[in-house]
C-alpha cells in the first residue's frame, strides 16, 4: 500500500462551520475571483475538497506508511467515517492561531483498478539541489536510471493518439505520458473530446466523469464537462463542449482552420487548469502541487492562467509549469482585441501582447498589434522544451526563431532540447499489424514482400529491384514539398520510383494529382491521411525523403531507420541530430552512418544525395545492408528521453516558479 499525505483546504466543515485559512474564513479570502474557473452549481462549483500539496508532512511513499495495525485500522474507521464526504480526511492540520487549515489524507487504493500498487503519490521527496548540476543544455540520458522523485503531471495537448492526431504532437502527447507514468509518476493528459460526427466512437472507453465546470470568458459562461479513461497507467481526461463536436480535424475543415480556435483552446486551458483541482480520479485529485507540461500554442494559456488567475490568491503556488515547443511556426496570434475575451486582468496583456515587425503588418495605419499566445507561455513558463537539441538552439536564431528569438534567447538559460523517442511497440517491423510480412535486423528477408505488396497495392510495376522512394507528411511548407514538386521531373529521369502520402495544402494535393497522372508507372501521390499505408510505405520503401525547411524533431525519419529504410534528409534541427551520413571509409572501409542529410536546402543538393543513395543502394549491397542495420538497432524507445525529461523536472522544481 502506498501512502499519500495531502492537506485539503476545505470549503465548510460538515458541522456547516465555514473552514478559515490563517484565522478567515475561506469566503474573505478572495476566491470568489476563481468564477473565471469554476462554477459554484449543481455537481460544479468550488468543490467541496480542493486538494493542495502539503508542504509539511511529505514524506517518501513507503516512510508515510502506517508501521502498525493499529494505526491502520484507526485510520480506515476514520475513513469510513468520512465517507460521505468522498475525501479521506485525517489528522487536522492547524496554523499559528490554531485555526484548522487542512488535513492529512491517507489512500489505499486506486478505485477505478482497484489495484493499491497502481496508486501514484504527490512528490515525496525535497529535491537535493546540491546534486543537481545543470549544464550548458546538455541533458544526460542515462539508460535505465531510476526515477528519483516521482511528480504528478499535467500534459495539456489539442492531440494524443490514439484519439486525436494530426501529426508528430499527437504521437508524442500518445506515448510520453505512458513511458512516465510506467516510471512511476503520476500522470493525466487533458485534451479536447473532439467528435468529427454523430457515430464518431473514437472516445467510447471514456466515461462521463460527472464533472461539470463553468468558464467565465469570451463574454459568457461555458459548461465543460470531463470525460476519462484509466488506460496504461495514465488518466485520459478528455474535455467536453461543443465546439469540440464538428467535421474536420482538431483545427479545421476543408474550408480553412476553424475561426473559434482560440476560443476552442482557450476553454481546453482554462479546463486543464481545474482538472487537477476539481476531478477526484482514482478516488482523490492531482493536488495544486502538479507539474503542468504544456504543448504548443493550444495549451500555452496555462502558464498564463496559472500565473494571473491562480497564484495570486494562493492556489498552485508550488505548482511548475514546462512548455514543450513542438512547432514554433504556430503561435496563436489575435488580434490585440480579443485579449479581453480571455477572461485575463489587464495587468497581463503585458505576457501576450506582441507587436508585429514593420514589414509584416497590412497597411499604413496598422499597428502591428495582436497577442501571441505561445509567446505569453515562454515568458511565463518556469521552463522551456524543444524535441531536439539541435532546434532548442535554432528557434534562438533569426532564421528559427519566429520573430520569437530575442525572447527565446533571453531564456535561454531554461530553454533545453529533448529528442522524442517513438512507441516501438506501434512501430516494430516484427509485429506490425499492418505489413505484409515481419523481419527484423537479423532476418531482413521480410522487407522485400512489403516492397512488392506495396507495389500491388499502389498498382506500380512490381520491380523489387527498382528503388523505391517514399515522403509521408503534411503538404505544407515545413516540409519542403515544394523542393520535391520542382526536383520530381528530374529524379524520374533515373529508374526510380517514387510514393507520396500526405494532405495538407491543396495546390500540393492537386499537383501530386497531376504528377501521378503525368508518371504512371513511377509515381503515386496518395492524398489523405491513413495511419497503416504510412506503416505500409515506411516499411516498403528503400528510402525515406525528408526535405524539411525546418523540423523540431521529425519522427519518420526515425520510423524509417527502425524499420530499414533509409533516410535522406535536410540537415535541420532534429533531423541533423539524429541522421548520420553514410561514411564509406569509417571503421576501417567497414562503413558507419545511418543515411544522408544534405545542406543547403536546395533542389540541387537533394537531388545529389537522392541520387547518392541510389547509387548505393545499386552497387554496394553489403554497405547497403550495414546502413539498414545500424539504423534498425538504435534505441529509439520514449525511456532514455523520460530520463532526461525527468531532470527537467526537478531543475523546475529547483527555481521558484514564475508569479
Ligand atoms: N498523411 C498521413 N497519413 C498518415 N500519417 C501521417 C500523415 N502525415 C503525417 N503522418 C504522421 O504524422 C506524424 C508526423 O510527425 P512529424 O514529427 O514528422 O511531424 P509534425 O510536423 O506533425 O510534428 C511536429 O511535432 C513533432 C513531435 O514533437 C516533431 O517531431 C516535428 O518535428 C514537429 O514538426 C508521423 O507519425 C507521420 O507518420
Amino acid at each position: 500500500m502506498k501512502a499519500l499525505s495531502v492537506r485539503y483546504w476545505v470549503q465548510s466543515f460538515p458541522n456547516g462551520e465555514p473552514a478559515k485559512i490563517k484565522g478567515k474564513p475561506i469566503s474573505q479570502l478572495g476566491f470568489a475571483h476563481f468564477s473565471g474557473g469554476r462554477s459554484r452549481g449543481g455537481n460544479v462549483g468550488f468543490p467541496q475538497l480542493v486538494a493542495v500539496a502539503s508542504d509539511k508532512g511529505t514524506s517518501s511513499p513507503t516512510s508515510s506508511m502506517p508501521d502498525n495495525e493499529t494505526e491502520i485500522g484507526k485510520k480506515q474507521k476514520l475513513h469510513e467515517e468520512e465517507e460521505e464526504n468522498k475525501g479521506f480526511v485525517l489528522d487536522p492540520q492547524t496554523d499559528d492561531s490554531g485555526s484548522v487549515v487542512g488535513f492529512n489524507l491517507t489512500s489505499s487504493s486506486h478505485p477505478l483498478t482497484g489495484d493499491a500498487s497502481e496508486v501514484a503519490t504527490e512528490a515525496p521527496a525535497e529535491v537535493n539541489s546540491e546534486k543537481v548540476e545543470e549544464t550548458d543544455g546538455d541533458i544526460e540520458g542515462a539508460d535505465g536510471a531510476p526515477t528519483k522523485v516521482t511528480h504528478s503531471i499535467v500534459f495539456v495537448t489539442s492531440e494524443a493518439a490514439p484519439y486525436s492526431k494530426t501529426g508528430g504532437l499527437g504521437d508524442v502527447c500518445g506515448s510520453l505520458p505512458i513511458a512516465l507514468a510506467a516510471r512511476g509518476h503520476r500522470v493525466m493528459v487533458v485534451s479536447p473530446r473532439y467528435l468529427h460526427s454523430p457515430e464518431d466512437d473514437t472516445f467510447a472507453a471514456a466515461l462521463d466523469a460527472d464533472c461539470r465546470i463553468k468558464i467565465a470568458c469570451f463574454g459568457g459562461e461555458q459548461e465543460v464537462a470531463f470525460f476519462h479513461e484509466y488506460r496504461d497507467l495514465v488518466d485520459w481526461v478528455f474535455v467536453d463542449h461543443p465546439s469540440y463536436h464538428r467535421p474536420g480535424n482538431p483545427y479545421g475543415d476543408i474550408n480553412g482552420a476553424f475561426g473559434d480556435n482560440q476560443f476552442r483552446f482557450a476553454l481546453l486551458c482554462y479546463a486543464a487548469c481545474e482538472a487537477p483541482l476539481v476531478l477526484p480520479l482514482g478516488g482523490f485529485n492531482y493536488g495544486q502541487k502538479c507539474l503542468f507540461m504544456v504543448n504548443d500554442w493550444h495549451a500555452g494559456l496555462v502558464p498564463v492562467l496559472l500565473a494571473g488567475k491562480y497564484r495570486p490568491y494562493g492556489v498552485y503556488k508550488d505548482a511548475r509549469c514546462i512548455l514543450v515547443i513542438h512547432n514554433l511556426a504556430h503561435q496563436g496570434v489575435e488580434p490585440a482585441a480579443t485579449y479581453g475575451n480571455l477572461g485575463l486582468s489587464p495587468d497581463w496583456y503585458g505576457a501576450l501582447g506582441w507587436v508585429f515587425p514593420e514589414w509584416a503588418r497590412t497597411h499604413a495605419l496598422d499597428t502591428g498589434e495582436a497577442i501571441n499566445v505561445l509567446k505569453g507561455a515562454i515568458v511565463t513558463s518556469d521552463r522551456i522544451l524543444t524535441v531536439s537539441k539541435g532546434y532548442a538552439w535554432e528557434i534562438t536564431t533569426v532564421e528559427g526563431g519566429y520573430g520569437l528569438n530575442e525572447l527565446l534567447s533571453s531564456r535561454r538559460i531554461v530553454l533545453n532540447g529533448i529528442t522524442n523517442g517513438i512507441d516501438v511497440n506501434e512501430w516494430n517491423p516484427s509485429s506490425d499489424k499492418h505489413l505484409e510480412a515481419h523481419y527484423s535486423a537479423d532476418d531482413l528477408s521480410g522487407k522485400v514482400q512489403n516492397k512488392i505488396a506495396l507495389q500491388k497495392e499502389l498498382g506500380l510495376p512490381v520491380r523489387p529491384e527498382c528503388p523505391l522512394i517514399g515522403f509521408i507528411g503534411r503538404l505544407d511548407y515545413q516540409k519542403g514539398v515544394d523542393l520535391i514538386r520542382w526536383g520530381i521531373p528530374e529524379l524520374l529521369n533515373d529508374d526510380v520510383q517514387f510514393v507520396m502520402l500526405g494532405s495538407g495544402a491543396k495546390m500540393y494535393e492537386d499537383w501530386m494529382r497531376e504528377a501521378e497522372a503525368a508518371h504512371k508507372d513511377k509515381f503515386r501521390g496518395w492524398v489523405g491521411f491513413n495511419v497503416p499505408i504510412s506503416h505500409r510505405i515506411t516499411a516498403g520503401c528503400d528510402i525515406l525523403l525528408m526535405p524539411s525547411r525546418f523540423e523540431p524533431c521529425g519522427l519518420n525519419q526515425l520510423y524509417a531507420m527502425r524499420y530499414g529504410t533509409i533516410p535522406v534528409v535536410h540537415g535541420t534541427g532534429g533531423l541533423r541530430d539524429t541522421v548520420q551520413t553514410f561514411d564509406p571509409y569509417a571503421n576501417d572501409g567497414q562503413g558507419d552512418g545511418t543515411g544522408w542529410t544534405f545542406s543547403p536546402l536546395a533542389v540541387d543538393s537533394m537531388l545529389w544525395a537522392l541520387r547518392t543513395a541510389i547509387s548505393t543502394y545499386r552497387d554496394h549491397k553489403e554497405s547497403w545492408e550495414g546502413m539498414m542495420k545500424r539504423g534498425m538497432e538504435k534505441d529509439y524507445s520514449w525511456e532514455n528521453a523520460a530520463v532526461q525529461y525527468e531532470q527537467v523536472f526537478e531543475w523546475a522544481f529547483i527555481d521558484p516558479p514564475y508569479c
